[in-house]
């Protein structure tokens, strides 16, 4: 059986009458990436504090394991196995970036020498090389994330907490990021991640957890959670109301968007069926202006899971004219 980093079962919080985790299980296997997603406001970030011993559950709250200890009894244990960077950084913004380095090994107590090796090797591996002797304040938004985990990294730590790590940052530093974390996990690292980047989700975790109304509603690999839910269609678009009305006539198991003059039929959108639908409209003899085909993500899965609607109006996949 592999060894869980993470494991808790029934955890629990309130906020006076409010009920932000009502029940919540986790295992994240060791040398994984799990990442929890949710609206803004599901308890994500609650989450992250709990377990990087920030906040104390509730008092109903079941087991919690974090690095094979136990969060209740021995958070001092957590604590040294943990690196936790959240969406408040730091990065101290009046020192350099080898000045914050230095300072979180320090903190570490790791030795005058040891501190230096450990901030050179991570200088390096993050790209902050030619930056280091500069001010953090003069950094760029990817840069200080990049910092931000390099001075996580200084103690070593075996599981790391990221609260939307790439939240602001362009396409270029996100990738970068991206890589980052791939890397560590390479090393052995535990990666528990939030985001509300549900493609950062898809590219990264091992497994992804979506959390709602206070409750996992959903857990398993990308692909598990994309089979799930229907949601494949094919999408027809007409500037005739005319031509509308008769594909409507036409085709079967349609939804209709009568504002938008579109059809919205279910579909695998394999070329069997597309063939299917353009034969009912040649013999309708009508021509749709548009048509697009849509095949589920996780943007429907997290919709469906979460109250949301994936609506007529998602962008499409693919599309043929
Ligand atoms: N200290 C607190 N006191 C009272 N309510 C709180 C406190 N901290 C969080 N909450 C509430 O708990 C709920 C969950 O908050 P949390 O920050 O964990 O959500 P989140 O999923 O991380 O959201 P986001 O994506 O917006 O960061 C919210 O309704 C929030 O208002």
């Amino acid at each position: 059986m592999t060894n869980l980093a993470i494991a808790a079962h029934g955890l629990r919080k309130s906020y006076g009458d409010k009920v932000v985790l009502d029940g919540v299980d986790l295992a994240v296997a060791e040398g994984t990436i799990f990442s929890l997603l949710g609206p803004n406001g599901a308890g994500k970030t609650t989450t992250v504090q709990i377990l990087s011993t920030l906040i104390s559950a509730g008092p109903t709250s079941g087991d919690i394991r974090v690095g094979g200890h136990d969060l209740a009894t021995d958070p001092q244990a957590v604590r040294r196995t943990i690196g936790v960077t959240g969406q408040f950084s730091a990065v101290d913004g009046l020192i350099t970036g080898e000045e914050n380095m230095l300072l979180m090994a320090d903190l570490y107590h790791l030795s005058p020498g040891a501190g230096r090796r450990v901030t050179a090797d991570l200088l390096e591996r993050f790209d902050l090389v030619d930056a280091a002797k500069k001010p953090a304040s003069t950094y760029s938004g990817g840069m200080k994330r990049r910092l931000d985990l390099a001075m996580t990294l200084v103690g070593g730590p075996r599981i790391i907490f990221l609260d939307e790590p790439t939240t602001g940052l362009d396409p270029r530093s996100r990738h970068n990021m991206w890589q980052i974390i791939r890397d560590l996990v390479a090393d052995g690292v535990t990666v528990f991640l939030t985001t509300q980047y549900l493609e950062e989700a898809d590219e990264l975790a091992d497994r992804i957890a979506v959390l709602t109304d206070g409750r996992i509603a959903a857990e398993g690999t990308a692909e598990e959670l994309k089979r799930l839910i229907p949601g494949g269609h094919v999408r027809l678009r007409f500037d005739d109301p005319a031509a509308y009305a008769r594909a409507s006539g036409a085709l079967r198991e349609t939804v209709r968007d009568d504002q938008a003059l579109t059809l919205r039929i279910p579909s695998d959108g394999t070329q069997r069926e597309l063939h299917v639908i353009l034969g009912r409209l040649d013999a309708a003899s009508v021509h749709a202006d548009t048509l697009t085909v849509h095949t589920p993500d996780l943007d429907d899965v997290f919709f469906a899971l979460t109250g949301g609607a994936a609506g007529i109006t998602d962008k499409p996949k693919e599309t043929v004219r």
